[in-house]
C-alpha cells in the first residue's frame, strides 16, 4: 500500500508544514517541476506527497482519500462530522494558530456571555419578529456551540464567505462566528468576543485518516512517531 501525505499546497501554512517534515527527517521533493502537485519523501519509497490546499486537505482526509494530512483542526471540524471518529490528531504542530470566536457589536454593553445572547436572541424574536442572524462560515461549529452546548435555537446562520467581520455593519447580520488571530479585524470592525465564545482554539495540526488497514503498518506509526519527535527536540 502506497501512504499518502497531504500537506498545503500554498497559504499560510506551506512552508512551516514542509519545514516540520523536514525536521522529523522526511525531506520532501517534488516530482517534475516547481509546480507539480506530486512530490515524495527522499529515501522512502512507497511514500507519496499531495500538495492540496488546507481545506481540500480535511474534504481528502474525511474521504479516506489522503492517509495523512496537514491541516488546521478548525477546517477538519467544520468539514467533518463525527471528526474525531473519522480521523486521528496526531500532533499538534504549533503554528497556524486562529481562534473560531463568537462576536458582538461591541456597542452591546449588557452583552457578555452567550447567555446574554440567548437572551438577545429571544428578545428579537419577541420584539422584532425576527430571528437573531449571525454570519459565518463555519455552520456546524456554530450549530454545535450555540444549539448543542448553549441550548440557543432561536437564531439563523446567513452565509459569509468573505469580509464577515464587515456583516453587522453592513446590515447583513447581527453578530458573528469567524476565526481571530491577532483581534486586530474584530477590533476594525468594532466586535467584542464573549468570555466564553471561544469556540475552538485552532492550530495546524498532522491528522491521520481512521483507515483499518493502517492497523500495523509500521511506516504509518513511524511517520506519527518522527513529527511527534521533532516537535519535542
Ligand atoms: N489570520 C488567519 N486567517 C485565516 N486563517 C488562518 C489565520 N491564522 C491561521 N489560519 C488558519 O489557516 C487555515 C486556512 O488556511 P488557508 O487560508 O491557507 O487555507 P484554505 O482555506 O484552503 O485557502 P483558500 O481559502 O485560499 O482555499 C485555517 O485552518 C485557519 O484556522
Ligand atoms: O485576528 P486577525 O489577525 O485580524 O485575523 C483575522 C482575519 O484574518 C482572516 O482573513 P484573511 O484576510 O487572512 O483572509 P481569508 O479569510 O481569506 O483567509 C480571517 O478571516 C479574519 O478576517
Amino acid at each position: 500500500m502506497t501512504i499518502t501525505i497531504a500537506l498545503p499546497s500554498k497559504g499560510r501554512m506551506k512552508d512551516e508544514a514542509s519545514a516540520i517534515f523536514e525536521r522529523a527527517g522526511l525531506k520532501i521533493s517534488t516530482v517534475g517541476n516547481d509546480r507539480s502537485y506530486r512530490g515524495r519523501v527522499e529515501g522512502i519509497d512507497d511514500v507519496e506527497i499531495a500538495f492540496l490546499s488546507a481545506s481540500e486537505i480535511s474534504r481528502e482526509i474525511g474521504a479516506g482519500s489522503v492517509d495523512f494530512g496537514v491541516t488546521g483542526e478548525d477546517l477538519v471540524r467544520e468539514g467533518l462530522s463525527d471528526a474525531d471518529g473519522r480521523v486521528e490528531f496526531c500532533a499538534r504542530l504549533g503554528f497556524g494558530h486562529a481562534d473560531v470566536v463568537v462576536a458582538v457589536p461591541d456597542i452591546w454593553l449588557d452583552v457578555d456571555t452567550m447567555a446574554d445572547l440567548g437572551d438577545v436572541a429571544a428578545e428579537f424574536r419577541s420584539r422584532h419578529g425576527r430571528r437573531l442572524a449571525i454570519a459565518t462560515k463555519y455552520w456546524r461549529l456554530t450549530q454545535q456551540h450555540f444549539s448543542g452546548s448553549h441550548g440557543i435555537q432561536l437564531y439563523r446562520i446567513v452565509e459569509s464567505l468573505g469580509a464577515t467581520e464587515g456583516a453587522p455593519a453592513s446590515g447583513s447580520a447581527d453578530i458573528i462566528v469567524d476565526i481571530t488571530s491577532t483581534g486586530s479585524t474584530l477590533t476594525a470592525n468594532h466586535l467584542k468576543i464573549l468570555s466564553d465564545g471561544i469556540i475552538l482554539r485552532s492550530q495546524a495540526c498532522l491528522v491521520r485518516a481512521r483507515k483499518p488497514e493502517h492497523a500495523g503498518d509500521a511506516r504509518v506509526a513511524e511517520i506519527a512517531a518522527r513529527v511527534q519527535v521533532a516537535l519535542r527536540g
